[in-house]
């Protein structure tokens, strides 16, 4: 089994993954169980070896193998788009589309999309992203996820806002015929926001891909065919 290895320490010898479980468990119980859980998940190490930047980009990978949003898109938003796995993908997929995105955090360049470092509820974000890609979207896809503060409702409510606020900039956007897709949280999508979603789209689906960890209260909605 290939043993990952992570610097160097100071005998110049690499580290290897289990060193930095010991060490991370000395420093905080918490960081330890994520790097276990890092080390061992097949998509992390899947990620690594097929060039993607997290192992996020699978979830886009799989909900594409089950609803076929990217086919024959031509101009994509992709709103939260740090590190970049999914931009990957679409990039991957559509070497022709003009892809945009945005996030609070930097991200490294991606060749053929336009990077915002910016937060998508500035005023000026919805502008910014459609500009660059000098047409309308036929894709917006969203895996924002406000910061969790370990408050279930507020966590649950922050994501939902970003979620809301991602669906009416689709809503506002999109071309006919054109797809959404967005990351919410299990307890589901508000009423509110999946009759606006439901007046607006053809179909709306709910699926939460197998990438996405059991445990985690992620699911995904997928609106296709923006009615015009
Ligand atoms: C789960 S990550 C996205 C992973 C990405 N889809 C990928 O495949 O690499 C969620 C991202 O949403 C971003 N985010 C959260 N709130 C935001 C906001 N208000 N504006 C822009 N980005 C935001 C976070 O900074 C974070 O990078």
């Amino acid at each position: 089994m290939t043993k990952f290895t992570f610097g160097g320490n100071r005998s110049g010898r690499s580290t290897t993954g289990k060193e930095r479980v010991k060490t991370a468990k000395r420093r905080s119980p918490q960081s330890a169980r994520w790097l276990e859980r890092q080390l061992n998940d097949p998509y992390v190490k899947r990620a690594q070896s097929e060039g993607y930047r997290s192992r996020a980009a699978y979830k886009l990978v799989e909900l594409d193998e089950k609803f076929h949003f990217l086919k024959g898109k031509k101009a994509v938003i992709d709103l939260g788009i740090a590190p970049g796995g999914w931009a990957q993908v679409v990039r991957r997929r559509l070497p022709k589309a003009k892809i945009s995105g945005i996030d609070l955090l930097p991200v490294d360049p991606i060749e053929g999309v336009t990077l915002f470092e910016m937060d998508f509820m500035d005023d000026r974000a919805p502008d910014l992203l459609v500009e660059a890609l000098g047409q309308a979207p036929d894709l917006v896809i969203s895996d924002m996820a406000a910061n969790t503060v370990g408050h279930k409702q507020t966590d649950h409510l922050r994501t939902m806002g970003l979620v809301e606020a991602a669906a009416h900039f689709a809503v506002e956007m999109l071309q006919p015929g054109g797809d959404f897709v967005a990351k919410v949280f299990a307890g589901g999508t508000d009423p509110e926001l999946l009759n606006l979603l439901k007046s607006n789209f053809a179909t709306v689906k709910h699926a939460k891909p197998p990438a996405s960890r059991k445990g985690s209260v992620e699911w995904y909605v997928v609106a296709q065919g923006k009615k015009g």
